[in-house]
């Protein structure tokens, strides 16, 4: 299980942008949430993956509690977390190829005898080929390069999924292609889901259930969606 407990975080001690939220996604559950722009999802989904140390609140994964964020994280914790962001260009290390940028995680754990074999299952599995490895990020499209974000984020086997907004600025086709890897992934490993939109219809089709935070942003822990447009 992945708790998020009274969580209050931001930027600034004395505005934050999160107060005294709770969420829970249970082990091999897909959770959506939604909300306006701004509200602090992506805050929300970072304090999740262990990318942002909250102001307050607790975050305990598979019944631990977490101490350190970042690279403070102890090494089990952070593995235990693949994260897939909106912006790939911002996401990905402009200098290495598509075959590195994904292997890279198990280079950085020193699982470099792993490479091989993970690029072969993963590549098919997002919807790459293999002349694209060589490319670098400037050289592909932003939908290839999402996809080899998304492998990067599976390279670990990951228990724990976040995607933050990972489909807003593809089209249908790779959205569609990229949530049936984040799926197949799922019913492959039982890992968990926490994935943010904008998209109600996509959000509440996808998970298992889906949260709304309203217009009124996050002054309190989200509502269950309404399921609308299936
Ligand atoms: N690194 C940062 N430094 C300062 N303020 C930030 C930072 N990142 C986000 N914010 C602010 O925190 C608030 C919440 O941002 P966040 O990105 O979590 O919202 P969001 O709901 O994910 O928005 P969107 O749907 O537009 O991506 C916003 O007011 C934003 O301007």
């Amino acid at each position: 299980m992945l708790e998020l407990k009274e969580i209050t975080a931001g930027y600034d001690r004395r505005a934050p942008v999160l107060r005294d939220v709770s969420l829970t996604v249970g082990k091999g559950e897909a959770v959506g949430l939604l909300g306006p722009s701004g509200c602090g999802k992506s805050t929300l989904a970072r304090v999740a993956a262990l990318l942002h140390r909250p102001d307050a609140g607790a975050v305990v994964v598979d019944g631990e509690p977490v101490r350190g964020w970042r690279h403070a994280a102890p090494r089990a914790q952070r593995t235990a977390f693949g994260v897939v962001f909106q912006q790939p260009r911002q996401a990905a290390d402009p200098r290495l190829d598509l075959a590195d940028l994904i292997a890279e995680p198990l280079r950085a754990t020193g699982r470099r005898d792993e490479v091989r074999e993970r690029l072969a299952e993963l590549v098919p599995a997002v919807g790459l080929t293999d002349d694209l490895l060589t490319r670098r990020p400037h050289e592909v499209s932003d939908g290839q390069l999402q996809r080899a974000c998304l492998a990067r984020a599976l390279v670990l086997r990951p228990r724990w999924l976040i995607c933050d907004e990972m489909t807003a600025m593809l089209d249908a086709s790779t959205t569609a292609a990229l949530v049936a890897a984040v799926e197949t992934y799922r019913r492959d490993t039982g890992a968990g889901l926490l994935a943010v939109g904008h998209d109600r219809t996509l959000l509440t089709r996808w998970c298992d259930r889906t949260l709304d935070w309203g217009e009124r942003g996050p002054e309190q822990t989200p509502a269950p969606a309404r399921r609308t447009g299936v």
